[in-house]
């Protein structure tokens, strides 16, 4: 996270990738004390530091230093100048380059690929080229409906369940319903828990009004099922009930084309770095 509110602290978020070392004896401490396999997130670099040679270096320590084996890497790098985070997600360039280098250079980690992967027909062009897995962050939670409504048919190539958002809605419901102040001091709340709801019926008729309507029922209701009596009345019935579309939607099939032409030169470890091994 490049966020001044976090990484402006000076140890935490994206400014840890210029201390390895230290993320790789954190990354040992947090695997000790689980029992789930532990995974980093990182950008490919962060102001100047921003060499392929130098994204390698950190994914070696940490693994060496660490039971770390899989790293989510979001393809560009951060800059700490104090622009936004909303910036800091679209200035600095992708290098999907990177990624797919980290591939071929430590073949005995595993990578999932993040950054302007906007689609289940992006996503599919990344695997097509070798990544072992696909993260998509904002366009799953701005149009949730569109992006993930394909998932299972487009990527997994499971028969379409004809599913409807108002089914979906319904299981929301049971299982918000079950952690609604769970974590005690009425946390999470329905705001919390209802947040992800929010972009769901997206550029359909309706939409402005559920939001409004949410917003208002956000101060007083006490249940999901009250929460969605009260503000699923804007969405027409035919919104409700209809299944995701059949086709799949339009992505840059290309987004990935030669990118194997440009890869960096490989990685050496350095004499220092190796001794990490
Ligand atoms: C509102 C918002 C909050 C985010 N919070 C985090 C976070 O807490 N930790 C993290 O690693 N990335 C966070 N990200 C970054 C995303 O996980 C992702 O790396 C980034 O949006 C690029 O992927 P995308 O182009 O698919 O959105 C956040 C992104 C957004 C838009």
């Amino acid at each position: 996270c490049p966020s001044p509110k976090v990484a402006g602290h000076g140890c935490f978020g994206v400014r840890l990738m210029l201390d390895p070392k230290f993320v790789g004896e954190a990354m040992s401490v947090i695997a000790a004390n689980t029992n789930v396999p532990v995974s980093v997130k990182c950008r490919i670099g962060v102001d100047d530091h921003d060499s392929y040679n130098e994204l390698c270096d950190f994914i070696y320590k940490v693994s060496s230093l660490s039971p770390t084996r899989h790293f989510i890497i979001h393809s560009r790098k951060a800059l700490l100048n104090g622009i936004s985070p909303a910036d800091n997600r679209r200035i600095p360039p992708l290098k999907y380059e990177f990624y797919y280098a980290l591939l071929r250079d430590f073949p005995d980690l595993t990578f999932t690929i993040n950054g302007g992967i906007n689609s289940v027909v992006e996503a599919n062009a990344a695997l097509r080229e070798g990544a072992h897995g696909v993260m998509v962050g904002r366009a799953a939670y701005h149009y949730p409906w569109q992006t993930l409504g394909h998932v299972d048919t487009a990527i997994y190539g499971a028969p379409s369940s004809g599913i409807t958002r108002r089914e979906i809605l319904q299981r929301y419901q049971e299982y918000g319903d079950s952690v609604l102040g769970k974590d005690g001091n009425n946390r999470p709340n329905i705001r919390e828990v209802a947040k992800p709801l929010l972009n769901l019926f997206y550029s359909e008729p309706g939409n402005g009004l559920w939001k409004r309507k949410a917003d208002s029922a956000f101060m007083h209701c006490k249940t999901m099922k009250s929460f969605f009596e009260e503000t699923l009345v804007a969405i027409p019935d035919s919104v409700l009930d209809a299944p995701i579309a059949g086709g799949v939607p339009s992505g840059r099939e290309d987004l990935f084309a030669n990118v194997h032409d440009f890869l960096p030169p490989q990685y050496q470890a350095r004499e220092e770095e190796a001794l990490y091994a």
